[in-house]
């Protein structure tokens, strides 16, 4: 085989972008997805923050490579099996992206650790967050390339061995201290980004907008269900059956297993209902869409315009922190499940607010609420002690019945 690239030199690539990226005010992360061979594929960085506003809260490097990986290969380029890829990252993933990476099934390979929200935040390299049998594929395919040197960045090796195409298979300590410090600089600073919103008592209501109001127009276009279903705060009832029930018919009719999911706002009004899209990309579910659309809702109405207008956004269309998020399934033990966990906490980056305890509700259970409560209660520290992960089923009966 020949062999192509140092992962030296393929973290050196990742640090650069992560460079990129605090330049650009998003977490400081970057990533790269390298083929059979160590070609470069692609590199890309996070992008989480656009001008000092959150403009996609899944856009880690390592989920935004994947989806890349797939909208090229939907363009007909043909890129080999995902288990000849290797991605390449400055900073241990998320369990956001360790979802994704496992449900794809790359190898990864990464740098720096990240102790609150890295899927190896323990070092060991033996991921308990996981369920036992993505535990298992983890161990065989995630990296963690020991660095030389006498520093706090020297380690050993541990994990996967990285595949055999690399040449040398060590990261030099200064380029290590590189990708840590460069994301430590920026993450504090990012989190409060999710925490500027308006809280929930000071937020109003969209449904008393006019038709025509900018903010109106823009949730017609991102849902044009919008603001036609209103339930009791934080208690979806049987009335939002019928938009589940659709979103999950679009989403069989894709091949998914009717996944499903409902934003609902602080005052009850549901916002957007989304379905899965797998066929464009294996890692499009429905919470991701519904978080996506979401954010760059709100991203697209703030962008460029003067304060006043940015606060009124505020108030009427809130941080999801104050709404209700409904999946029409609710989590199991997969790769995508484990995903879509992580990419609630990416969402929230933050302690969800005392008043609205369960900001997180699934109307048909994917396993018994024990096993789900245990799943968050071994989630990285970030997901586990600040956000408090948990997933509740929602407490209408007859909303149960009509999706059963
Ligand atoms: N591992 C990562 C953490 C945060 N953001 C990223 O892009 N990647």
């Amino acid at each position: 085989m020949k062999k192509t690239i140092d992962v030296q030199a393929a973290v050196a690539v990742a640090a650069s972008e992560a460079i990129a990226a605090k330049t650009q005010g998003t977490f400081g992360v970057g990533g790269v997805m390298l083929d059979q061979f160590g070609t470069v594929l692609k590199s890309l960085h996070n992008n989480v923050i656009r001008h000092g506003l959150i403009f996609d809260p899944t856009a880690h490097g390592e989920r935004q490579l994947i989806d890349w990986y797939y909208a090229e290969r939907a363009k007909g380029r043909e890129l080999p099996p995902p288990h000849e890829i290797t991605i390449v990252t400055s900073l241990d993933p998320c369990a956001m992206c360790t979802g994704a990476i496992l449900a794809a099934g790359f190898s990864m390979v990464a740098a720096a650790p990240d102790t609150k929200a890295g899927i190896n935040y323990n070092g060991s390299a033996f991921f308990p967050s996981l369920p036992q049998p993505l535990q298992r594929q983890a161990e065989a395919t995630f990296s963690y390339p020991a660095v030389l040197g006498s520093s706090s960045y020297a380690r050993r090796g541990a994990g996967a061995a990285p595949k055999p195409f690399f040449i040398g298979k060590t990261i030099a300590e200064p380029t290590q201290a590189l990708c840590s410090l460069v994301f430590e600089a920026t993450s504090a600073g990012v989190m409060d980004l999710f925490n500027i919103d308006p809280p929930g008592s000071a937020l109003k209501d969209p449904a008393t907008l006019p038709a025509d109001h900018a903010i109106v127009r823009a949730l017609k276009r991102a849902c044009p269900d919008a603001l036609t279903y209103r339930g009791t705060p934080q208690r979806p009832d049987a009335g939002l059956a019928p938009y589940l029930q659709q979103a999950m018919a679009r989403d069989k009719a894709q091949g998914g297993k009717g996944d499903a999911v409902a934003l609902l706002d602080a005052f009850g009004n549901l916002l957007l209902c989304t379905h899965g899209r797998q066929n464009a990309s294996g890692i499009r579910t429905a919470f991701m869409e519904a978080t996506r659309a979401y954010a760059q809702l709100r991203y697209k109405l703030m962008e460029g315009a003067d304060a006043a207008t940015q606060t009124e956004v505020r108030q009427y269309l809130g941080h999801p922190k104050d709404g209700t998020f409904v999946f029409a399934l609710g989590p199991d033990e997969s790769a995508l499940s484990f995903m879509n966990l992580g990419a609630y906490g990416s969402t929230m980056e933050g302690a969800l607010p005392e008043s609205n305890p369960a900001q997180f509700q699934y109307v048909l259970p994917g396993m018994p609420e024990e096993e789900l409560h245990a799943l968050c209660g071994r989630l990285p520290p970030l997901y586990r002690n600040l956000i408090r992960i948990r997933p509740q089923q929602v407490a209408d009966a007859a909303l149960v019945a009509a999706l059963s």
